[in-house]
């Protein structure tokens, strides 16, 4: 079975709290972004996952696509399954790449083995690999809370609009970047803010980490300046970055940014 990990941007992201577990509470919206991986997930005679693409940093057995086939072969003693993964998604890029893989993962094997598991079940074992991966199950535009794997659909329909995605081959760990923020009170309320106007949101809709970030990583904000100067109207830094995009909507296309080459840069319509 061959199936197409995409990754996902955050309109808006805010740290609220922190929690005893040691992780955050925040609030986002998560929207599905077509910039994809391929996985192949076929069953075997003996356990094997193979990589190509962009290189995935730790052991093969630590890839979140090994873990998914290893939590639902504890409660469903599957038989051995052999995979590829071409992985195309930049790492450490606040698009969700490596949960989506593993959400793609589960879901595949789902299928596969006709486990018969419900959303909610299967959101439930995302959940064990990733505060990003439960998104990635039903995969629709949400409001996220808590450690942002709890979810409210939104009537946000972004089909079709022109975005451009700058990856500019920075490693950001999401360990890391939580580190640098402070929790506070959400600056606006996200679900009122994101009902308005696109044109509104570059007052009223903020992410945390873009704040916390920018003074370490000053090539953040030229990014989003020039996505605006090229005409955006939004721009923000994804999740904990380091990728930015910009939204175009009306365009067939968004237009050519003078940015470094060894950018890595994905354009299309959401
Ligand atoms: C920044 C976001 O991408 C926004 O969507 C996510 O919150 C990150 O989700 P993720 O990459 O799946 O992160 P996880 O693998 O669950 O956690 C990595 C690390 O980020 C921190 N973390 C993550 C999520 C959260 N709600 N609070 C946290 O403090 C913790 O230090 C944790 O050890
Ligand atoms: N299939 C996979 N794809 C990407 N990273 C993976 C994968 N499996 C395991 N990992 C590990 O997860 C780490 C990447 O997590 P990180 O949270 O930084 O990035 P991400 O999942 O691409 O996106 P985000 O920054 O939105 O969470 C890598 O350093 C790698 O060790």
């Amino acid at each position: 079975m061959l199936v197409f990990p995409n990754a996902k941007l955050n309109l808006g992201l805010y740290v609220t709290e922190q929690r005893p577990d040691g992780f955050r509470n925040l609030e986002s919206a998560f929207v599905p972004l077509p910039w994809t991986d391929a996985l192949e997930v076929l069953p075997a005679t003996d356990n094997a996952l193979t990589l190509t693409g962009i290189p995935i940093p730790g052991e093969v057995s630590t890839n979140l696509c090994w873990r998914a086939y290893e939590l639902l072969q504890a409660d469903f003693n599957l038989p051995p399954v052999q995979m590829h993964l071409h992985k195309v998604v930049p790492i450490g890029a606040g698009l969700g790449g490596g949960s989506a893989d593993a959400a793609f993962a589960l879901r595949a094997m789902n299928t596969l083995f006709d486990l018969k598991l419900s959303t909610a079940q299967l959101q439930q074992y995302a959940r064990r690999l990733g505060s990003d991966c439960a998104f990635f199950i039903e995969n629709k535009p949400v409001f996220a809370y808590e450690k942002g794997d709890i979810f409210e659909l939104l009537a946000l329909d972004l089909t079709g609009v022109a975005c451009k995605v700058v990856y500019p081959n920075l490693h950001i760990s999401t360990g890391e970047a939580y580190s640098r923020v402070v929790p506070r009170k959400p600056r606006h309320d996200l679900r009122a803010s994101l009902a308005q106007p696109m044109e509104t949101w570059r007052e009223t809709v903020s992410n945390d980490f873009e704040e916390a970030l920018t003074p370490h990583y000053p090539l953040l904000a030229e990014i989003k300046h020039a996505l605006y100067a090229a005409g955006a109207v939004y721009a923000s830094l994804s999740g904990s970055g380091s990728a930015v995009y910009g939204l175009f909507p009306g365009l067939e296309m968004p237009p050519t940014l003078g940015v470094r080459h060894d950018y890595l840069v994905w354009d299309g319509l959401l």
